[in-house]
């Protein structure tokens, strides 16, 4: 099933910058761990934004939200979660 998921960032200006380091650092750890997975499909950064755009691939409901709720930086964003499918007119196989 895949998920187009929006991420906006907002960790508070006086918010430790050690510890936003570090769990800035375990974001990249976990993200890149999902894409070499092929979960976390696609990320875009948006132009001028601390905001991603990106596409999950889950098994379920369920899945996408443990994934998105164990991501270290989840306490500091906003979600907007769209589900897709598949356009019949599209060429790629793997939309789906
Ligand atoms: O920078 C972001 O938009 C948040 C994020 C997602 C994966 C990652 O490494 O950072």
């Amino acid at each position: 099933m895949l998920f187009m998921v929006e991420m906006d960032v907002n960790i508070p200006l006086d918010f430790d910058a050690a510890e936003a380091a570090r769990i800035k650092a375990a974001e990249k750890a976990y993200f890149q761990t999902l894409q070499a997975a092929g979960t976390w499909r696609h990320i875009w950064r948006k132009v001028g934004l601390y905001s991603n755009v990106s596409i999950f691939d889950v098994e379920s409901n369920a899945a996408l939200h443990d994934t998105l709720m164990a991501l270290p930086l989840y306490p500091f964003m906003t979600m907007k979660i769209t589900p897709l499918c598949r356009h019949p007119s599209s060429i790629h196989e793997d939309d789906r």
